[in-house]
This record gives C-alpha cells, sequence and structure tokens, in this order.
C-alpha cells in the first residue's frame, strides 16, 4: 500500500494502490508508518514521497465515502503531520496528483512534477470539497482567485500551468523521482517554517470583499442547484477571513454537509456509471472483454447539415483523416464553410492553435460529391436527413463502394438500424452512432447495435467514441433507443399538463427548478418543432395520411395531443421561425418570452375540446413528467435494450441536461424510492387510464414487490424472471 526505501540520506514513500493510487485507509496507514519511520531514523535527513507506476495519486478512494468504514478524517491529520515534520518533504508528481493526492503534495514542503502531470482538486465534483485542509493550503499558496477557481470548478490543470501559478516549484521532462531526490538532497538543513503553508498568510487582493462577493455569484450561478460548489467557495473565504486552524475547523464542517447531503453520493454514483459503461456487454453474449476493435486510419461523413458539421468538427479535433461528402456542389460549399468556421473557432479555443488541428490540409480533410472516394476508408457516418429511404439508398450504395470490413455507422436518433442494414451486403458492419447536438460539444454518444452488429463493430464505435473524448452507451435497437424513447411519454406528459390548465413556462419552471438546463418546452423550441411533426407525419398520426374521422386527440384508442401539430401548422416551429412555445426576438433569437398568444390560442383550445381547466400543482408537474420517463426506463431495462440503471443514468446526464447532482433519472428514482414513484403512476394511471406511459411497468412492480432493492441489485431480478422461463 506504500513502500518504504532508501536513497543514502532520503527516505522514499511510494503510494501503491494500483492505478491511480487511490488513498485508500490501508494507504494512508501506510504513509503514516514510513512518515513515522523516516522521522524516528537519525540518518534520514530528507524524504521524498511519490507513487507507483508513474502516477501520484488521484486522491481518496471515492469508494470509501460511502464504506461503513469511512476515511473521510484521516487524511488531514496526515498532511499536518508531513507539513510539521523536521526533515523536508518533497513530492514527486507524476501522473496525476488530485483531490486528496494533491492535498498530500501541499502539505509537503517541496513539489517538483513532470511536465506532462495533471494536477487539480475535483472533489467539487463528486459532490465533496477538499477536506483535507487543502482549501485552506492552497489559497496561501497560489492566491485566493486562482485557488477559488481550481476548487469550485474542479478543474484540472497542466504542470505548465501550475508552474506559472506557483504551485510546483520546478517541472521536469525526464526523470521525476531523480530530480526530486536531487532536490531533497539540496534543501537538507534550509529551514523549513518559510516552506510550511498553513503558516503563509494569504496574498491580500486591493478589495477581498468586492471579489468574494462577485465570485459568490458566478459560483452560485453556475452551480443550478448543486451545493457543493458553494459550500467549496465558503470553505476558501474562511481561509481569507480566519486563522488557519479556524479555517481548518469551518471546512471540515462544510465537508460533512457535503457528504451527508444526497448530492455527493449521486455525483459519486454518476462517477463509477460513467465507468461502468465502458464494460458493455449485449444479450447474445458479445462484450467488451472479447471484443477488439479495428483501427480507424481514416473516415467519412456523409451529409454537412447541423449534425454533420458537429460530427466533422469533433473528428477533425481527434486527428482522424477524413473525407466530408455531400449530395451536391451548393450543399458541399455551404457545408465547407459551415465546418471551416467551427474548426477556427475550436483551433483558437484549443491550446495548440489552428495550426495543430491541420484542418486546410486536404490530406486531413477533403470535401467531396464523389462517393467513389469513400473506397478507402475504414468508418463511415452516415449524417443526413431521418428518413428511411434515403438512408437505405446511401447505406446500399456504401455496400458496394467501401472496402470490405468498414464500419458503417447511421447518425439516427430512432430509426430503425435493422432496416438501415437490410439495405447493406454487410449487416454485422451497420451501426447506430447517435450524437447530440451540438455534435463537437455535446459528450454523448448513443451506440446502437442492430440484430445483425458484430462485437467488432460495437468496440470499434466504442474506441470512435473514446477517442472523441464522448461517452459512448451501448444499447439495443428500439424506437427512439434510450434517450430519446424516455423523452417521448416526458414530453407528452408535458404537453397533456397544457391541455389541462397548466403554461409551458410554469411547466418548464418546475423542471428547471428540479435542475434541468431547459425545460421541455425551451428544450422543444431549441430543437425544432418540426423534427417531431416530420416523424408524427411519418407515422401517420398527423398530416395527410391520417384516416379521415380520427377524433382530434385520440389514436389507437390513446389519448394523443395535437396541440404541436397546430403550432407546426402555424409556422411555429421554434427559435428557428422566432416562434414556438414562446416568442423570440427574432427568427433565430435565443431569448425565450411568453407569448401572449400561445396563452389564449391554448384556452381557445380548451374551449373547442370542452376540457376543463384546473390549477395544476408543482408537485404533479413534476411527478408526472419525471415519473412517466422513469417508467419508461423500467421497460426499456425490462425488454434488455440496455444492460443497467447506470446506462440510462449516462445517457440522461450526458446527453439530455439532467442534473448531475441527481445521479440520473433511474438513480433519483432510488432515492425518491420505488414504493412511492409506483404509487403516485397507479395514482395518475387511474385518472388517465388512456395514458400507457404512466402505466406502471411490470418490471418496477416486481422490484416493489421484492421489498424496494438498492439500485445495484435490479437487474439481478430480471435474469430471475428469464431463468424461471
Ligand atoms: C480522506 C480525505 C477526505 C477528503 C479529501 C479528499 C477527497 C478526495 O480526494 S475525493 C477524490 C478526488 N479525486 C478525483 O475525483 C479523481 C477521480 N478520478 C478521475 O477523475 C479519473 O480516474 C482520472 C482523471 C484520474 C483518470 O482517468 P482515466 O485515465 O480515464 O481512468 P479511469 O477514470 O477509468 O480510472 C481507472 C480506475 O480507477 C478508478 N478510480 C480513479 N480514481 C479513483 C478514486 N479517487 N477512488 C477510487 N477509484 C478511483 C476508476 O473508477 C477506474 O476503475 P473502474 O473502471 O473499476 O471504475
Amino acid at each position: 500500500m506504500a513502500q518504504y526505501a532508501r536513497s543514502s540520506a532520503v527516505a522514499v514513500i511510494r503510494l501503491c494502490n494500483p492505478p491511480l493510487n487511490a488513498l485508500s485507509l490501508a494507504v494512508l496507514q501506510a504513509l503514516e508508518d514510513g512518515l513515522k519511520k523516516a522521522d524516528a531514523d537519525p540518518s534520514v535527513k530528507a524524504v521524498m514521497i511519490c507513487g507507483e507506476n508513474r502516477k501520484f495519486s488521484a486522491g481518496a478512494d471515492i469508494r470509501g465515502f460511502s464504506s461503513p468504514k469511512r476515511h473521510e478524517g484521516a487524511l488531514g491529520p496526515i498532511v499536518s503531520l508531513i507539513e510539521s515534520s523536521e526533515k523536508p518533504v518533497v513530492a514527486a508528481i507524476e501522473g496525476v496528483a488530485l483531490g486528496g493526492g494533491l492535498e498530500v503534495a501541499l502539505g509537503c514542503h517541496y513539489r517538483i512534477a513532470h511536465v506532462k502531470a495533471q494536477m487539480g482538486l475535483p472533489e467539487v465534483t463528486i459532490g465533496l470539497l477538499p477536506g483535507a485542509e487543502g482549501t485552506q493550503r492552497l489559497p496561501r499558496l497560489i492566491g485566493l482567485p486562482a485557488a477559488l477557481d481550481m476548487i469550485t470548478t474542479g478543474k484540472h490543470i497542466p504542470a505548465t500551468e501550475a508552474l506559472k501559478l506557483g504551485l510546483v516549484d520546478e517541472i521536469v521532462e525526464e526523470n521525476t523521482i531523480e530530480a526530486a531526490i536531487r532536490l531533497a538532497n539540496k534543501v537538507i538543513g534550509q529551514p523549513l517554517g518559510p516552506r510550511r503553508l498553513s503558516l503563509k498568510p494569504i496574498p491580500r487582493l486591493p478589495n477581498m470583499e468586492a471579489f468574494l462577493r462577485e465570485a459568490l455569484v458566478k459560483v452560485k450561478k453556475q452551480a443550478r442547484g448543486c451545493l457543493a460548489p458553494e459550500l467549496c467557495f465558503q470553505a476558501v473565504r474562511a481561509a481569507a477571513e480566519r486563522p488557519f486552524a479556524e479555517g481548518v475547523r469551518r471546512e471540515r464542517e462544510l465537508f460533512q454537509v457535503l457528504l451527508t447531503s444526497g448530492q455527493a453520493r449521486a455525483l459519486q454514483y454518476a462517477f463509477f456509471a460513467e465507468r461502468a459503461v465502458r464494460r458493455w456487454d449485449t444479450p447474445s453474449g458479445a462484450s467488451w472483454s472479447s471484443a477488439a476493435p479495428q483501427p480507424v486510419r481514416k473516415a467519412a461523413v456523409i451529409g454537412l447539415g447541423t449534425m454533420g458539421r458537429g460530427i466533422v468538427t469533433s473528428l477533425v479535433k481527434a486527428n482522424i483523416p477524413l473525407v466530408a461528402l455531400e449530395q451536391d456542389l451548393e450543399y458541399l460549399n455551404k457545408g465547407r464553410k459551415a465546418v471551416m468556421l467551427l474548426l477556427e473557432r475550436e483551433a483558437m479555443k484549443m491550446e495548440r492553435g489552428a495550426q495543430a488541428l491541420d484542418f486546410h490540409n486536404p490530406a486531413r480533410l477533403q470535401f467531396t460529391v464523389d462517393f467513389d472516394l469513400l473506397h478507402d476508408v475504414d468508418l463511415v457516418i452516415e449524417a443526413v436527413f431521418e428518413n428511411m429511404a434515403l438512408k437505405k439508398e446511401i447505406f446500399h450504395k456504401l455496400s458496394k463502394i467501401c472496402k470490405p470490413g468498414a464500419l458503417l455507422c447511421t447518425n439516427t436518433s430512432a430509426l430503425n438500424i435493422d432496416e438501415i442494414a437490410s439495405a447493406t451486403s454487410c449487416p454485422q458492419q451497420v451501426i447506430g452512432t447517435h450524437f447530440f447536438s451540438p455534435a463537437h460539444v455535446m459528450r454523448l454518444l448513443e451506440i446502437i447495435y442492430g440484430r445483425h452488429t458484430s462485437p467488432t463493430a460495437i468496440a470499434t464505435a466504442m474506441q470512435l467514441a473514446k477517442a472523441l473524448k464522448k461517452v459512448g452507451v451501448v444499447v439495443g435497437n428500439c424506437f427512439g433507443f434510450v434517450g430519446n424513447r424516455m423523452m417521448f411519454p416526458y414530453v407528452q406528459q408535458a404537453v397533456f399538463l397544457l391541455e389541462e390548465g397548466s403554461r409551458p413556462e410554469a411547466v418548464d419552471q418546475v423542471l428547471e427548478d428540479f435542475g434541468f438546463k431547459l425545460g421541455p418546452f425551451r428544450m422543444s423550441d431549441l430543437a425544432g418543432l418540426d423534427v417531431g411533426w416530420r416523424s408524427r407525419k411519418d407515422q401517420g398520426l398527423t398530416g395527410p395520411s391520417l384516416p379521415a374521422g380520427t377524433p382530434a386527440r385520440q389514436r389507437q384508442g390513446q389519448r394523443y395531443s395535437p396541440l404541436p401539430d397546430l403550432l407546426c401548422e402555424q409556422g411555429r416551429f421554434g427559435q428557428k421561425t422566432g416562434k414556438g412555445w414562446y416568442q423570440y426576438e427574432r427568427a433565430g433569437g435565443r431569448t425565450a418570452t411568453p407569448d401572449p398568444w400561445l396563452h389564449s390560442f391554448l384556452s381557445h383550445y380548451r374551449d373547442t375540446h370542452h376540457i376543463k381547466t384546473r390549477f395544476i400543482d408543482q408537485e404533479e408537474i413534476l411527478e408526472r413528467c419525471l415519473f412517466s420517463l422513469i417508467n419508461e426506463g423500467f421497460a426499456i431495462l425490462a425488454e434488455g435494450i440496455a444492460s443497467g440503471p447506470e446506462h440510462l443514468d449516462v445517457i440522461y446526464i450526458n446527453g439530455y441536461g439532467w442534473p448531475k447532482h441527481r445521479g440520473g433519472p433511474m438513480f433519483y428514482a432510488s432515492t425518491v424510492g420505488l414504493p412511492r414513484v409506483l404509487a403516485k403512476l397507479q395514482k395518475y394511471s387511474e385518472v388517465h387510464p388512456d395514458v400507457p406511459g404512466l402505466r406502471p411497468s411490470a418490471f418496477l412492480k416486481k422490484l416493489v414487490a421484492a421489498g424496494n432493492p438498492p439500485i445495484k441489485e435490479w437487474m439481478s431480478y430480471l435474469s430471475q424472471q428469464s431463468s424461471k422461463l
């Protein structure tokens, strides 16, 4: 857990807990033992702390925060012990020094880092604060503004920036350990007082009060309901306003508040969920552990509309040579211009600058209308209009032109992957890659396997997600896949609530207060109401193919709301037309304001259809929208479309703006309690028997009958069911 060795007068303590030397109780104990041994040995004149496998430490073992043997009180005293050592202690930072790992380094008298090392205090991202005196030491070392920024955002900073901030004393390009031992030998006998951060004053700012006031406003705005950033702020403020020991006491109090808040548990669940979905499997037995990805040396994107442009940008940023194809020169030139603009912007944001992206080099990014240029690519992403016939035509062409083994991906948000694959002679190479808009920004990549998709194809798509710095989530093939399928009942409830008496701004407010970035109506206006309208027309739910005499508010015996169709018929497509569920300052405007026209339109609609208006409270809005979404999640799990609740949660956090501090919809259901979710669905379903989305799923009922087991056990109840069949 920590090795103790000697390099002449320097004691070397190496933290060992692969892969990232997380500070478990055992590691902390071994570190303390090592420090005491070095202290007791008169032949030891200095100490060097480093990590096994060229990684300093990724911080406290996150699993420890929810284990009965909690370790949160253990690290602070060890950091103090390091600092108070009468022998100089040098931290040799390689790989990562994060959270408690960086706090250990802050206790050391000197810090030396490898040029490629990353440092940070990311506790805020898992709902905590740097509770081992980090909120008190860091501002004393690098000043209040930089410390506040690091602690409230949790960002990782590269060693070069750490050097500029004064966080490390030196960076090295070669052997960090040797350099640290040299430094340790050099500083033997030098006074340690000035190196003890707890004794240093915080560098004063000209107007500390004003700085703190403005910083708090910024932190609150960014936090949107998440507690940790504000409590991190308060801990840092204590550093600015109180002596060290008092600041430490305040830090501990705030840490306890966070630890028991529920948000920390949700965020830590989300941390591990994101890692768990990398270990994908399918009901047919394909799995990450046995499937190997194919290399992607060259790719192609077909279609340079909004999605295609973002996808091209993403691939160029990942340094993958690319052919971008459009149907004709007019579309190609328009698409090329837009892509170049996006890439210029991205290059400006990136540290390495435009040249490193190399997008002006035709060998790296080629625009064409010639399908034959796709003959040597390893992977194609089709991102054309959401139209089955068009997609099938393209895939038929691709299976003739592309080299054997090339992966054929379709960017679709709902269409049947098997039907698209049926147009090819190689259905095993066809896979869905559902990007989210804007595709170069959004982290989620929903990866959909069809009946014939090979394990290699899934592994390659997952590898692609990683190369694009996205979170790939593997799911099965059904209408809307996971994300949109769960979204349908949610949006449907939102619209039904308008019919019954609510307003878009009231519904949005409730869901935004819950933590969504955008409520359902603001989100629909942003995405464009015409997208769903087109899909409903294709499904025969509205438009010319709707049989004459179909009741306005019913389809196949189920409740249907024509409200979104009626808005589209009025040309109200959302932001793009300046009017939708809200009005905007102009077509393409982004500032939504409640629209009196819409309010009177709703009143008139209710009158026409003899709907009695009633006041709908916040609880009902929240429950009907969220519980119907969650209910669909249980159906998805039962059907084997996703292999665990984490998949649904990762999709919702990364693709649909679900508040991460609530852990995703399925985790949220587990915190509400499944019996309550079931009871509420039963209640609403009784009032609205013609709404299938409110009818509790059999799997939810089964889990409740089984006594509301913890989320990590849910899936075992499904396998029990199938083994009985
Ligand atoms: C006791 C003291 C009290 C309070 C103060 C201290 C608090 C803390 O230190 S809280 C922890 C702060 N640290 C972090 O939040 C860092 C978490 N880790 C990461 O962000 C990433 O792992 C990484 C950027 C360091 C590396 O990313 P990557 O290369 O993609 O590797 P993985 O994320 O896949 O990680 C590999 C493997 O390690 C597990 N892991 C990583 N960090 C921790 C950790 N701190 N505790 C426990 N486990 C950790 C990670 O889950 C992966 O394992 P699995 O695939 O099995 O999940």
